[in-house]
C-alpha cells in the first residue's frame, strides 16, 4: 500500500494552515517539505521556521524533510529539533554518508538519502540497510510542476527488487512529476510514498477531496 505525501512546495503560503488541515482531513499522514538553498539546486524555498510551523499545525503528521542543500550534515540537528520526522539528504551533496545517517538517528529521526534522476540506485547498495527510506527524484530537483522523466519507472522497480532480494523493509519515496495519469502506475512499480505537489495544491478541486481520491487510487499497492 502506498501513501500520498502532499508537498507544500505548491501550496498557497498565505493559506498554509487551512491547506494543511484540508490535506490532513483528506487522510494525508505524511507532509513533504522541500528545502532548497539556491546552490545545490537553482531555487530557494524555505528552511527551519517553516518546518516548525508545519509541525505546530499538524503535530500528529509525519514531517518528511527533503534537504536539497549543500553540506546537509551542518543543518541536520536544526531540522530535527524543528520537528522533522524523516530527513533525506542528497548523496550528491554529502561525502560522509555514515556520519550524516548516524546524526539523523541520534536525534531519533528516520534517515533517508535522496538520489537525483541521473544517479544510479547502485549508489546506495552499501548503505541501504541503515536507511529507513530512499527518495528517488523523478524530475531534476529545483521546481514543482515538471514532467516525469523517462526511465524512472524502471529505476523504481530495480530498487524495489533489490530491497526485496535483501529482505529489507526500506521505503521508496518518489518525488516529482506525479500526475493523475501516472500515479497508479508508479505505485505499482514499487513506490511506497508518493510525493505530489502541484497535483494536490494547484487546481480547483478541493484539497481534502483530492487527497482522499488520490490516496484511494494508490491503496492496493
Ligand atoms: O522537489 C521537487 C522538485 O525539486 C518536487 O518536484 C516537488 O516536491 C513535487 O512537485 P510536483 O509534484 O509538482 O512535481
Amino acid at each position: 500500500m502506498a501513501k500520498l505525501a502532499p508537498s507544500i512546495l505548491s501550496c498557497d503560503f498565505s493559506r498554509l494552515r487551512e491547506q494543511l488541515l484540508a490535506a490532513q482531513a483528506g487522510g494525508a499522514e505524511v507532509i513533504h517539505v522541500d528545502v532548497m538553498d539556491g546552490h545545490f539546486v537553482p531555487n530557494i524555498t524555505f528552511g527551519v521556521p517553516i518546518v516548525k510551523a508545519v509541525k505546530k499545525i499538524l503535530p500528529q503528521a509525519t514531517i518528511d524533510v527533503h534537504l536539497m542543500i549543500e553540506t546537509p550534515r551542518r543543518y541536520i540537528s536544526e531540522f530535527a529539533e524543528a520537528g522533522a520526522d524523516i530527513i533525506s539528504f542528497h548523496v550528491e551533496a554529502e561525502r560522509d554518508f555514515d556520519a550524516t545517517i548516524n546524526l539523523i538517528k541520534k536525534h531519533g529521526k528516520k534517515a533517508a538519502v535522496a538520489l537525483c534522476p541521473g544517479t544510479p540506485v547502485e549508489f546506495v547498495s552499501e548503505i541501504i540497510s541503515k536507511l529507513e527510506m530512499v527518495l528517488l527524484l523523478t524530475v531534476n530537483p529545483g521546481f514543482g510542476g515538471q514532467t516525469l522523466l523517462p526511465g524512472m519507472d524502471e529505476k523504481i522497480l530495480k530498487l524495489r527488487r533489490e530491497i526485496a532480494r535483501r529482505g529489507l523493509r526500506t521505503e521508496i519515496e518518489i518525488d516529482g512529476g506525479v500526475k493523475e495519469e501516472n500515479i497508479e502506475y508508479l505505485a505499482s512499480r514499487g513506490a511506497s510514498i508518493i510525493v505530489a505537489g502541484s497535483l494536490v495544491f494547484s487546481d480547483e478541486e478541493a484539497i481534502e477531496e483530492k487527497v482522499r481520491r488520490l490516496s484511494l487510487k494508490i491503496k492496493p499497492y
